[in-house]
């Protein structure tokens, strides 16, 4: 079995939505299975620790998490054109996986929701890229062979996977094409990395 972390931070829950799309193509993929993490929030009180389990949802994500999977689709809203900071507080706290290779060349993929269409999808995107490349990782974006990705009016890009919320609250069929899409071919890669 072919395991792919699904790592995200939502606030609003749109970004978590993306996030099952995603997993619902990687799981099209016969032999591959998703497993959905998030992060904690993180509080202005620094003494402040969050239960180990959340309320609802997702688990939080551990450092074995990410030493046991095969391949790593990473999401966050877009805040302020960066990735949100709890993420980037998680990943910032994963020197042991950096120093043990446990990424390295593995396959990973990247996805944002933002407030507007030029809120910044593509520099978030990027911003996440960004430690996913000093980790070795061998990212993925979406190919013009997509049609949905000629076709779409809000989000989606070639650098991954967009949602546009303002425009509506929910996923459009082509935002909603595309996360599938990236989940999919995050999966087949997975697997022929791994049985290369
Ligand atoms: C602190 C903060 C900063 C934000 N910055 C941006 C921004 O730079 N560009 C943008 O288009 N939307 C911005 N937004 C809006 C969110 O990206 C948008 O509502 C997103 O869909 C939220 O995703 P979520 O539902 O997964 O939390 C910001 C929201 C917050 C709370």
């Amino acid at each position: 079995m072919v395991n792919i972390l699904v790592l995200y931070y939502s606030r609003d829950g749109t970004t978590k939505t993306m996030a099952q799309q995603i997993a619902h193509g990687i799981e099209s993929v016969a032999g591959t299975e998703a497993i959905l993490r998030t992060v904690p929030k993180i509080s202005t009180v620094c003494e402040k620790t969050a239960d180990d389990i959340p309320e609802s949802g997702s688990l939080y994500v551990t450092l074995d998490d990410l030493k046991s999977c095969d391949g790593l689709a990473l999401g966050s809203p877009t805040h302020f054109g960066n990735m949100a900071a709890p993420l980037k507080y998680f990943i910032d706290n994963t020197t042991a996986a950096w120093f043990s290779g446990s990424l390295t060349n593995k396959p990973a993929a990247v996805f944002t929701s933002t407030g507007s269409m030029h809120g910044g999808q593509e520099t978030t995107l990027l911003s996440m890229m960004l430690p996913l490349f000093h980790h070795g990782m061998i990212l993925l974006g979406l190919p013009s062979s997509e049609d949905a990705l000629r076709e779409t009016q809000t989000g989606g890009t070639p650098y991954g996977a967009s949602h546009v919320a303002h425009i509506q609250q929910t996923l459009s069929k082509d935002e909603k094409t595309l996360c599938f899409a990236l989940g999919a071919r995050l999966a087949k890669t997975a697997i022929k990395l791994k049985t290369s």
